[in-house]
């Protein structure tokens, strides 16, 4: 892990690159509950501009279903790789789904234990489960007991211990195999990837992306793989935000803008 007090900043980016970005704890502020997170309107502008400006190379990258972030994300509609990899919407809007294992008991054993206690919340998702302890943390062992043995008798099954979150997610779906698939594709093929992201389930996608020669950002604290650092996702909007108008239409005047600036 970096030292916090020397963080190394990622370099910016380039019209050749390809920029993948995880949601939750990335993009947008953690919140007590799934569906309180809150997009700044200003977001979706940096995207679409962002998305313009490399010709369509912007993906989400997120543990997030696809029909969510959709909403969330309104009225952009980006290629998106939504589960943690288990579906995938392409560039060309062709959507991929990997087959998953049976969730029933996983999902009976979450429901379960969130009957004992209040602030415990099961998610459904396509090809997943999710179990959060956010609004009770005092549980967080026993999630992760429970979990544990439920995943180990479900076959195809893999466990995750993301942010005050365990979801069971079909083994073979990672957000590093989601990253490979679409810079196999245009239009993301040939250019230099960038992945952000905050939280163990990014670990795959940072690996995939510096074995090709990109550029992994991990936002905020923690043990990472990732070779750059970035604070907060408040940060990283604002650095998206600088890129955007580096690369955008608005160029020249926010190049003349920086040089008055030294
Ligand atoms: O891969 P991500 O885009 O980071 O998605 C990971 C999970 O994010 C959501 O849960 C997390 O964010 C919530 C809202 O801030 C927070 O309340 C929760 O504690 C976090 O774990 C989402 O609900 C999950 O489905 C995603 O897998």
């Amino acid at each position: 892990m970096q030292p916090r007090s020397h963080p190394l900043r990622p370099p910016s980016l380039d019209a050749n690159s390809a920029l993948f970005l995880d949601f939750d704890g990335t993009l947008a502020d953690l919140s007590p509950r799934p569906e309180s997170v809150h997009v700044p309107p200003e977001l979706i502008d940096t995207l679409q501009r962002l998305q313009h400006a490399l010709q369509g190379a912007v993906a989400v990258v997120s543990g997030r279903p696809i029909e969510q972030l959709d909403a969330l994300l309104r009225p952009l509609r980006l290629p998106i790789a939504g589960v943690h990899g288990v579906e995938r919407r392409c560039a060309d809007g062709y959507l991929q789904r990997l087959a998953a294992p049976m969730l029933d008991h996983v999902e009976a054993c979450a429901r379960a234990l969130a009957a004992q206690a209040d602030g415990l919340l099961v998610e459904r998702k396509p090809g997943a489960v999710a179990l959060h302890y956010r609004l009770a943390p005092e549980w967080a062992d026993r999630c992760r007991d429970a979990m544990t043995v439920a995943v180990s008798e479900s076959p195809g099954l893999s466990l995750l211990h993301g942010k005050m979150v365990l979801e069971a997610k079909p083994a073979a779906a990672t957000k590093g195999h989601a990253i490979e698939a679409y810079l196999r594709e245009p239009p993301f093929l040939g250019r230099r990837a960038v992945f952000a992201g905050d939280d163990v389930t990014d670990e795959a996608g940072f690996v995939a992306v510096q074995a090709v020669g990109g550029t992994a950002i991990k936002i905020g604290d923690g043990d990472s793989v990732a070779q750059h650092r970035i604070d907060s996702p408040a940060d990283l909007r604002a650095w998206l935000t600088a890129a955007a108008a580096a690369l955008g239409p608005d160029r020249d005047r926010a190049q003349e803008a920086a040089l008055s600036e030294t």
